[in-house]
């Protein structure tokens, strides 16, 4: 095999969920390529859950098919999640078990998983030490790698986490962020995992899908995302000839005046010493010009303004 190309590991197409004709996810397309960390980013009720749900067959879609490593969900579903460990919500945990006997315990109900697997998860996910005390005085985030240990037994290629920060403190976040890109690299894995916090998100995958009212509104890895038109501040003199010159050019849009001498623009890059000139042109003083840089929540806004649902 010469391929450059990434083998798919989940294909999803035109996936959609009605329920008591309240349709809540839609339309929704995409893939994920082996060794990739794929983020689904939207606020609360935007469908990540649902769409979750569906492909690890926890509810049946309305429209629309999931292929897992060439498996077709609904026709092979033994074969096609095989592969795949899961946190849905939140991890099922027996609190008055300990750790290691929660472990044991999904082990047996797994097939091929041998006895020295445990410490072997156990520890990846830094639990070794606390793994013989009983799950209800764990901690938040130590529930949550059991849960990642859990969903690990069985050597998984493909790892799908519902948010699985959520709730933890930012020591708790980091070390789940930590374990998750670990995994990723070290065991050569996909995941997905889903998040409504941008940074997060920015911080750990490599492509990201912003998710919407159960539409997906874009696709895209992480950096391209972020290299639109970003904000630019011009402070000028004078500013209502300035807003002028600023209007009648067409590439310059979202006008906002700041204060007296100071606007703020959205320009794509190539078009600042264009504008720069013409503004000098008309005799108007630049006094200053800083160029910001977007960040994944201005992209969010800017893509779900005036749709939100609140
Ligand atoms: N069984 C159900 N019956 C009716 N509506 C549902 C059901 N499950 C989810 N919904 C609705 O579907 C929408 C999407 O919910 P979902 O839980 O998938 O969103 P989410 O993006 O995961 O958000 P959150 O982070 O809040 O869980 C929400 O408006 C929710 O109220």
């Amino acid at each position: 095999m010469i391929s450059d190309q990434k083998r798919e590991v989940l294909r999803v197409s035109g996936l959609k969920k009605c329920i008591s004709k309240r349709t809540l996810v839609d339309d929704i397309t995409f893939h994920i390529n082996e060794g990739e960390i794929f983020g689904f980013l939207g606020p609360n009720g935007a469908g990540k859950t649902t769409i979750i749900r569906m492909l690890v067959g926890l509810i049946r879609p309305t429209a629309g098919s999931v292929s897992i490593f060439g498996h077709h969900l609904a026709r092979d579903p033994l074969n096609a999640l095989k592969h795949v460990g899961c946190i849905v919500e939140n991890p099922e945990l027996y609190p008055y078990l300990t750790g290691r006997e929660n472990l044991e315990l999904f082990s047996r109900m797994t097939e091929g998983v041998p006895p020295e697997r445990i410490n072997q998860v156990a520890q990846q996910v830094e639990l070794g030490d606390r793994l013989d005390d009983t799950v209800k005085t764990y901690s938040l985030g130590m529930k949550q790698r059991l849960g990642l240990a859990q969903s690990l037994l069985h050597r998984p290629k493909l790892l799908i986490l519902d948010e699985p920060t959520n709730g933890l403190d930012p020591a708790g976040i980091r070390e789940i962020r930590q374990l998750i890109l670990q995994l990723a690299q070290m065991e050569k894995m996909s995941v997905l995992i889903s998040s409504h916090i941008l940074h997060e998100i920015q911080l750990m995958c490599d492509r990201v899908a912003i998710l919407n009212r159960g539409r997906m509104i874009r696709v895209s890895p992480v950096e391209r995302l972020l290299e639109g038109d970003g904000p630019v501040e011009w402070g000028i003199d004078p500013l209502d000839r300035g807003l002028e010159v600023l209007q009648s050019l067409p590439y310059v849009h979202d006008l906002e005046p700041l204060s007296d001498r100071r606007i703020r623009t959205h320009i794509p890059e190539e078009k600042i010493g264009d504008v720069n000139r013409e503004l000098i042109r008309a005799g108007i003083r630049v006094e200053a010009m800083d160029r910001q840089s977007l960040t994944l929540e201005d992209i969010f806004l800017q893509m779900t303004e005036g749709d939100s649902s609140g």
